[in-house]
């Protein structure tokens, strides 16, 4: 009988993302090529090009300063592969190498980047969905700026919001009952803690990479994602 698949608290995801680079010697791009596809494919399950209601396929991807935003880099050029139209808002880029190649493949794919957050009633005018990659597992305290204001209008909202790994701006593992409230959420690796406050209607699991002893070793029981695919629909 399949067990139940384990929802892990900060700590444990960071200590498992480290044992990934370290023990298991996987590189940081990587995995967050696999991850940011994982996201791209849950969003155009969940909202395939055929059924936006906008004329133009646009999607907002709004990228955070650590990792979470580098895998809505990775999503937003797979989305453009994909037929989307993403735009991204990339507002605290870090200087690491990563960061600076991945923003320059998007720029080649001519992904247009914004130099600021749109107000609520423009981005329901334009996009069809938002992609929030701004805060990860590493999320702690209070949000400071600029992305307090960027979840403030991402609470004003109608569009759909789909999050990469957690809704930002959510304690890891208690949630945020006033926080932003996605439609979508990733869950990559295996869900946070957090995840069982999400109301959302899609909830998909992601990064199909984690090799069976890592899975054995912290009893994450992952369930078999179908063939070849690389995310699996929880609910
Ligand atoms: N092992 C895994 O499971 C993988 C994780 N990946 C991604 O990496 C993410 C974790 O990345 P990181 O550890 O870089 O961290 P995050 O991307 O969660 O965020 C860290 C950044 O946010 C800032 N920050 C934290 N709290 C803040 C606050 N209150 N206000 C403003 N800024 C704040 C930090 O200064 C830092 O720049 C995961 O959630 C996932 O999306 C993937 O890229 C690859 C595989
Ligand atoms: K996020």
């Amino acid at each position: 009988m399949a067990q139940t698949l384990r929802y892990l608290g900060q700590e444990e995801a960071q200590k498992i993302d480290e044992e990934l680079f370290s023990e298991y010697s996987f590189s940081v791009d990587q995995l967050m090529e696999l991850a940011g596809l994982s996201c791209a494919t849950a969003v155009t399950q969940a909202y395939p090009v055929q059924s936006l209601l906008k004329l133009l396929p646009r999607v907002l991807v709004i990228c955070g300063p650590g990792n979470n935003g580098g895998d809505g880099l990775v999503c937003a050029r797979h989305l453009k592969l994909f037929g989307y139209e993403p735009v991204v808002l990339y507002p605290k880029r870090p200087s690491k190498q990563l960061f600076q190649n991945l923003t320059t493949q998007c720029e080649k794919m001519e992904i247009t980047f914004l130099s600021e957050m749109p107000e609520a009633d423009e981005v329901d005018e334009v996009y069809n969905v938002v992609i929030d990659a701004i805060f990860g597992f590493s999320f702690k305290g209070a949000v400071r700026e600029p992305f307090a204001s960027i979840l403030a209008t991402l609470k004003k909202i109608s569009a759909p919001i789909a999050s990469v790994d957690i809704p930002s701006g959510w304690d890891v593992e208690s949630g945020a009952s006033d926080g932003i409230q996605p439609d979508l959420l990733v869950s990559l690796t295996a869900p946070k803690k957090a995840a069982s406050h999400f109301q959302g209607r899609y909830h998909y699991l992601g990064g199909r990479f984690v090799p069976p002893a890592l899975d054995r070793k912290y009893g994450l029981n992952l369930p078999q994602y179908p063939g070849t695919e690389c995310v699996l629909r929880l609910n």
